[in-house]
């Protein structure tokens, strides 16, 4: 088990990674200040509750803590204020109070839903990430909790820190192989933003890591999620570099929303989106040859690199223009310079944008 820590003076908090971590989960609590007696609230889906809620509640019990449990809708339309609403009810009904912890079990979905819910009960109450998905290595680090509205992915949030988190890998041997493929998008993403030498180590490694080697994994994940702490440690609320976290975003958030947040999901959103973010930077004359190696590494770990419906450039273009980097309409984008190097631009043309969008179905143009 491996341990990085996120470095924010008093609300640091540690990563432990590895195989069984979750048989330690009691006593990481303890060690991160959550004392035994205090009520914890669990959270997780309808898919892991059959799979890991039971076992998860028992150690928890074990080691003295006061566990209740709710179970949300899997997916990510379960990211809304209608399910958000149940969880406070809920709460409130089993009377959390200030001194109470959420725990949230799950992938992004629940780790975002429970942490937004955990940031605004009775004004902030402290929370847990427990992530069983490949995606959440990304999700359950550095506190941007959420939930969605129709117009805006992750629109109705805050920034909020968790105590602890606790990754069992061993969690990811139940994925099924879509999840998977989404997760690794994340994980190429890091590369792309932060060190080309992973790029390079991640398309020489596909074929291992996609029978998920045990050793490879946690090496790519160990690496993956370090970028993430190394750029939230610096900039925690995104007044700067964090927004380089975002590459792919500003096109996956749209495309995410525009279907119904259901369809695509947030993976495979983020890997067409960096495809586009790719071809626009070429466009704009930013970088040489990058579109073809992002497809292709996307392509080794079977995620898709053009859109599968049709969606309308002028809606795109509407929803990426209330994109939480933007500011008065104008069009954002972390854009690439090179394999493992990106900027951000902050106010890009509309023309190259619907150039880019324009191409983007699979089936042809838009
Ligand atoms: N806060 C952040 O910094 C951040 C970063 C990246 C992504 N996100 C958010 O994360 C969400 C996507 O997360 P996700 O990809 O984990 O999706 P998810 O939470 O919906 O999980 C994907 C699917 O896998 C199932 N599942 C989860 N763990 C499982 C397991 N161990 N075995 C079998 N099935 C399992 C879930 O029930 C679900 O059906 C999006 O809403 C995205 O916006 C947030
Ligand atoms: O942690 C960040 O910062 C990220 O941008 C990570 C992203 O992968 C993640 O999807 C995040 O939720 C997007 O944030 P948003 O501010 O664009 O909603
Ligand atoms: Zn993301």
């Amino acid at each position: 088990m491996k341990c990085l820590t996120v470095e924010l003076g008093e609300r640091s908090y540690p990563i432990w990674i590895g195989p069984g971590v979750r048989q330690k989960l009691a006593d990481l609590l303890q060690q991160a200040g959550i004392a035994p007696g205090r009520k914890l609230f669990v959270v997780t889906d309808q898919n892991i509750a059959p799979l890991y809620l039971e076992d998860t509640v028992q150690l928890l019990t074990e080691g003295g803590y006061a566990v209740h449990h709710f179970i949300v809708p899997a997916g990510e339309e379960a990211k809304s204020l209608a399910i958000y609403e149940q969880i406070m009810t809920e709460a409130l009904t089993i009377g959390l109070d200030r001194k109470s912890a959420f725990l949230a079990l799950g992938g992004g979905v629940v780790g975002d839903l429970t942490g937004f819910a955990a940031a605004t009960y009775m004004r902030g109450v402290a929370f847990v990430q427990v992530p069983t998905t490949l995606l959440a290595h990304d999700s359950s680090v550095g506190g941007k909790v959420a939930v969605n509205h129709p117009l805006g992915k992750n629109i109705i949030g805050a920034f909020h820190q968790p105590k602890l988190v606790a990754y069992d890998t061993n969690a990811l041997t139940t994925l099924p192989p879509r999840e998977v493929a989404s997760g690794f998008a994340e994980v190429i993403k890091h590369g792309l933003i932060w060190d080309a030498s992973f790029v390079t180590w991640l398309e020489e490694n596909a074929d291992g890591l996609q029978a998920f080697d045990h050793e490879l994994l946690q090496a790519a994940l160990l690496r993956a999620c370090s970028v993430k702490v190394a750029v939230v440690s610096q900039d925690e609320r995104e007044q700067g570099l964090r927004a380089i976290l975002n590459l792919g975003h500003t096109f996956g958030h749209a495309f995410e929303a525009l279907t119904g947040y259901k369809g695509i999901n947030h993976g495979e959103a983020v890997a067409i989106g960096m495809v586009a973010a790719a071809r626009l930077a070429e466009r704009l004359g930013l970088a040489e040859n990058i579109s073809e190696r992002t497809v292709r590494v996307l392509r080794q770990y079977r995620l898709p690199v053009a859109l599968p419906v049709p969606l309308d450039v002028d809606e795109m273009l509407d929803v990426m223009r209330r994109d939480k980097k933007g500011e008065g309409g104008k069009l954002v984008f972390v854009l690439p310079t090179a394999i493992g190097k990106v900027d951000i631009y902050k106010n890009i043309e509309e023309e190259p944008v619907r150039a880019v969008l324009a191409e983007l179905y699979e089936g042809g143009e838009a």
